[in-house]
């Protein structure tokens, strides 16, 4: 599956050369207000479980994600975090309180709210400009902005691949055709669930910094989930550090060290520290 000797010969990708999004840089203004969201437990009851049956995954949640800004979500693992995403995304509802996108509530998944998972789930049958082409497809937009999926793929690097196959490629280019895959539909919102969790360090480090110019260029807002501390405060620019389940926030981190950044940066490095001491790590890491 992985071509290291094809994935040596991509260049970075180099958004700065490509013309200006869409969406004129209108990233969405996201409000999590009041929210909690529970989960009936298997085997004991479905909508009408009782108190005792449901577990509880987020506890009255306030958050909200400026036009165009990068938010992190750190914490323990199963503390709720993707179930966050997945309510931000539109893919199931609150169990209670609202979350609005620029001021209207978010009920459906919406081609403005893109999610990116951990795991590119290419169609293997599809070439990768077939795949970044699904969504406008899908759509019935194809025939009148297919220049759309060039686009994307030139955003990301893969121009030369586009009639390549799944299996012809790197771990980090099947990434880099999920994020065209996103990007195709001019996202105001990238959802990122762990979405480098799977590269290699090298490919990963790359892929930060490529995510990072493509939020910049694109001007959409960008809600990430990892585990890795590093990644989160090398990319945002406010990590929200949650506690354990059920996820209430503890603390908020705010990066405002300008990009594009450095990874030897002292303010990195004090973030780091206090983050790890939040999420209970203490000084000797
Ligand atoms: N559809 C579901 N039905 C029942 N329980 C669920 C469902 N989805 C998630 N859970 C449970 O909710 C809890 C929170 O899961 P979630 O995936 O949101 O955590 P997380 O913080 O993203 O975890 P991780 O960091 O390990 O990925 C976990 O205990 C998980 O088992």
């Amino acid at each position: 599956m992985v071509n290291t000797a094809t994935a040596a010969r991509v260049p970075p990708a180099t958004p700065q050369r490509f013309p200006p999004a869409a969406n004129d840089g209108a990233g969405a203004r996201i409000e999590v207000q009041g929210v909690s969201h529970w989960f009936a437990q298997r085997g004991q009851g479905g909508a009408g479980a009782s108190e005792a049956a449901r577990l509880q995954v987020i506890e009255a949640l306030d958050l909200e994600i400026a036009a165009g800004e990068f938010v992190a979500l750190l914490g323990p693992s199963g503390c709720g975090k993707s179930s966050l995403l997945r309510l931000v995304a539109g893919l199931e509802p609150a169990s209670a309180g609202q979350l609005l996108q620029d001021g209207k509530p978010i009920t459906d998944p919406d081609p403005s709210r893109i999610v990116v998972f951990q795991d590119p789930t290419l169609f293997p049958w599809r070439s990768v400009r077939d795949n970044v082409a699904l969504g406008l497809q899908a759509r019935g937009l194809l025939k009148t902005q297919g220049h759309r999926v060039d686009e994307a793929l030139a955003l990301v690097g893969l121009e030369a691949f586009a009639r390549a196959l799944p299996h012809e490629l790197s771990g980090g280019m099947a990434q880099r055709v999920a994020l065209a895959r996103a990007l195709v539909n001019d996202p105001r919102l990238l959802v990122l669930d762990e979405p480098l969790g799977k590269l290699d360090s090298l490919t990963r480090l790359t892929m930060q910094t490529e995510l990072v110019a493509l939020w910049q260029r694109q001007g959409f807002s960008a809600l990430l989930v990892t585990h890795d501390v590093e990644e989160a405060l090398f990319m945002a620019q406010r990590v929200v550090v949650f506690s354990e389940r059920p996820a209430r926030i503890r603390e908020v981190l705010v990066n405002d060290l300008p990009y594009p950044r450095h990874r030897g940066d002292p303010r990195l490095a004090e973030l780091r520290r206090q983050a790890l001491a939040l999420l209970g790590l203490g000084d000797s890491w």
